[in-house]
């Protein structure tokens, strides 16, 4: 097992051509917590998980987790210290089993490699038994199990986001990025995915940072919260601090009035 590793994001700042979609901002992931980045359309939000994930470039700051830099490095370098990400849009192969989706987390973990394992190497073999034992026991963990030979595409959306959730956790993670886990749920799928967030933070050990448009399930699941406001940080706390921050009330109500404009 790794030391337990804290993911400390500071002064990030990230400019696209006329627009600084993020101002400065610093947070703290402590080790074993579930963190929240919150704020209104445009706030910032996705750009910081393409950040931590190696999808964009940060312009200036720092990134790190436990020793590392993650500013400078790819995808797959990021994924390989043991950072696994979902994501807003469900990214899985629909016409894939959900089996093999899920097996798709193990490839840093898989050491036989494509050639290997494309030969029917013996050992090629039982790593792949192993790996797809894990699977199996991923997908029971996060309620899937009965879809495992079922093509992803057919599935209900509900149980497509968890099969996402059971990939990251194939990567077997110390810390998951989760963009919006619960977008486009109903109220019952809502709550299982909770259910499993918190099984995973308590079983696993794990750090969870979450993007999430649902008030309520930051306020019941997150340790601690950070709003972003026009890449701003505006607020961090706990989640009864923030929700009752004069600023951040400031910037919902503003974003409300927004909406309440474009539809009028
Ligand atoms: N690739 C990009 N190129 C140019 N501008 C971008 C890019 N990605 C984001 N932006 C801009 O950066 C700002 C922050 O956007 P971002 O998507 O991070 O916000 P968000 O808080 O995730 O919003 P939402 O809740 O709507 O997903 C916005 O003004 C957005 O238009």
């Amino acid at each position: 097992m790794s030391e337990p590793s804290a993911l400390q994001v500071t002064d990030l700042t990230v400019k696209f051509a006329g627009i600084t979609a993020l101002d400065h901002v610093g947070f703290t992931v402590e080790p074993g917590s579930i963190h929240a980045v919150i704020g209104p359309n445009g706030a910032g939000k996705s750009t910081c998980f393409n950040v931590l994930s190696g999808v964009y470039r940060a312009t200036s700051g720092s990134v790190r987790f436990g020793d590392a830099e993650l500013t400078r490095m790819a995808p797959h370098q990021i994924a390989a210290l043991g950072v696994a990400r979902t994501f807003q849009n469900i990214a899985l192969s629909k016409l894939q089993s959900v089996e093999n989706n899920i097996m798709l987390g193990r490839h840093r973990l898989t050491r036989a490699g494509f050639l290997g394992s494309g030969l029917r190497l013996p050992a090629a073999r039982r790593e792949d038994r192993r790996h797809r034992e894990r699977v199996r026991e991923i997908a029971r963990y996060v309620g899937v199990a009965q879809y495992l030979d079922a093509p992803v595409g057919m599935l209900p959306y509900g149980v497509q986001k968890r099969v996402e959730l059971a990939r990251a956790l194939a990567m077997e993670p110390r810390l998951l990025l989760l963009d919006e886990p619960v977008a486009g749920m109903n109220g019952g799928e809502r709550r299982q995915m909770a259910e499993v967030i918190v099984a995973a933070r308590a079983d696993l050990g794990i750090s969870i940072l979450l993007v999430e448009h649902d008030m309520g399930m930051v306020m019941r699941l997150a340790d601690e919260v950070t709003v972003l406001d026009f890449g701003r940080k505006i607020a961090s706390g706990p989640p009864a601090v923030v929700q009752s921050d004069p600023e951040v009330i400031r910037a919902y109500l503003g974003e409300q009035a927004a909406k309440e404009q474009e539809n009028a």
